[in-house]
C-alpha cells in the first residue's frame, strides 16, 4: 500500500518536520507534539485538519463530556489528546507501525490524573473490528486520502457507529477521489458540512448513520 499518496509539492513542505516538535494550547493545556517525518511519514506530522478539528472541538462543536470517543488514523494523537482534555473517554488508534510514536506523544501530553480516560490501540481499517464496539463520537483528521483504503475505512465507520453516533471528519479535499469517498459515505450516512476554515482550506463534515438502512 502506498504510504505517501501526495504530490511532490505537498511532500517537499513536510520534510522540514524531521525530528522537530510543535506546541499548541487547547483547553488551557500546553501540548507539545513530537514530529518525525523521516521515520514514519504522514503519521508523524500534525496536519492542518487536526488543528482545525481541535479548534472545532474546543469551541463546543460536539459535546464530549463523558462521551466515548474513538480517533481513527490519529497520527501524532493531537485530536485524541484534546478530546480527553475536553472530558471524553478516548480510544486513540492508528496502524501498528504508528503505535510507538503515537503512544509516546499521548503519554507526554495527557496529564496523569486523566490517563484513565485514554487508551492507545492499533486499528488498521477493516481489520480486527470485532474487538471494537459502537462509540458516541468518531473523529478523523485527514484520513480521506488513500483510495485503496476507502472501502475498509467505510466498513470501519459503519462498524463503529450506531444511529446515535456522531462522526466528525476534517479534511482538505485535494483530489476528486476525496469527494468520491464522501459520496460512498452518503449511501449509509447523512453527511453535512459543518465548518470550513478558509485560511487552511480544511472542511469538517458531520455524519450520522442513516435510519432504516440494512447493512
Ligand atoms: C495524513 S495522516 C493524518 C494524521 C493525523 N490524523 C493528523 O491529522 O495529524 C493519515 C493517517 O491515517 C493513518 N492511516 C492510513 N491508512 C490507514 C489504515 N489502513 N488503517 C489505519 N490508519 C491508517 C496513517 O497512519 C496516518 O496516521
Amino acid at each position: 500500500m502506498a504510504l505517501v499518496p501526495y504530490d511532490e509539492h505537498v511532500l517537499s513542505g513536510l520534510k522540514r518536520f524531521h525530528n522537530s516538535s510543535t506546541t499548541y494550547t487547547f483547553s488551557n493545556h500546553t501540548i507539545r507534539i513530537k514530529q518525525d517525518w523521516k521515520e514514519l511519514g504522514v503519521a508523524a506530522v500534525v496536519w492542518d485538519a487536526a488543528v482545525v478539528l481541535c479548534m472545532y472541538l474546543e469551541a463546543g462543536g460536539v459535546n464530549l463530556q463523558g462521551r466515548s470517543v474513538i480517533e481513527l488514523g490519529a497520527g501524532t494523537g493531537l485530536v485524541g489528546i484534546v478530546a480527553a482534555l475536553l472530558g471524553a473517554e478516548v480510544t486513540v488508534t492508528d496502524r501498528d507501525m504508528a503505535m510507538e510514536f503515537l503512544k509516546s506523544n499521548v503519554h507526554d501530553n495527557v496529564p496523569k490524573d486523566l490517563e484513565h480516560r485514554v487508551s492507545v490501540k492499533p486499528l488498521n481499517w477493516g481489520t480486527g473490528l470485532q474487538h471494537f464496539s459502537h462509540f458516541d463520537v468518531i473523529l478523523g483528521a485527514d484520513i480521506i486520502y488513500l483510495e485503496e483504503t476507502f472501502q475498509e475505512l467505510l466498513e470501519t465507520l459503519i462498524h463503529l457507529s450506531s444511529e446515535h453516533t456522531t462522526i466528525l471528519l476534517s479534511c482538505r479535499l485535494r483530489y476528486q477521489r476525496d469527494h468520491n469517498f464522501l459520496d460512498m459515505m452518503r449511501k449509509y450516512f447523512t453527511v453535512d458540512q459543518v465548518h470550513y476554515d478558509q485560511k487552511v482550506d480544511v472542511y469538517i463534515y458531520k455524519a450520522r448513520k442513516a435510519q432504516r438502512q440494512e447493512f
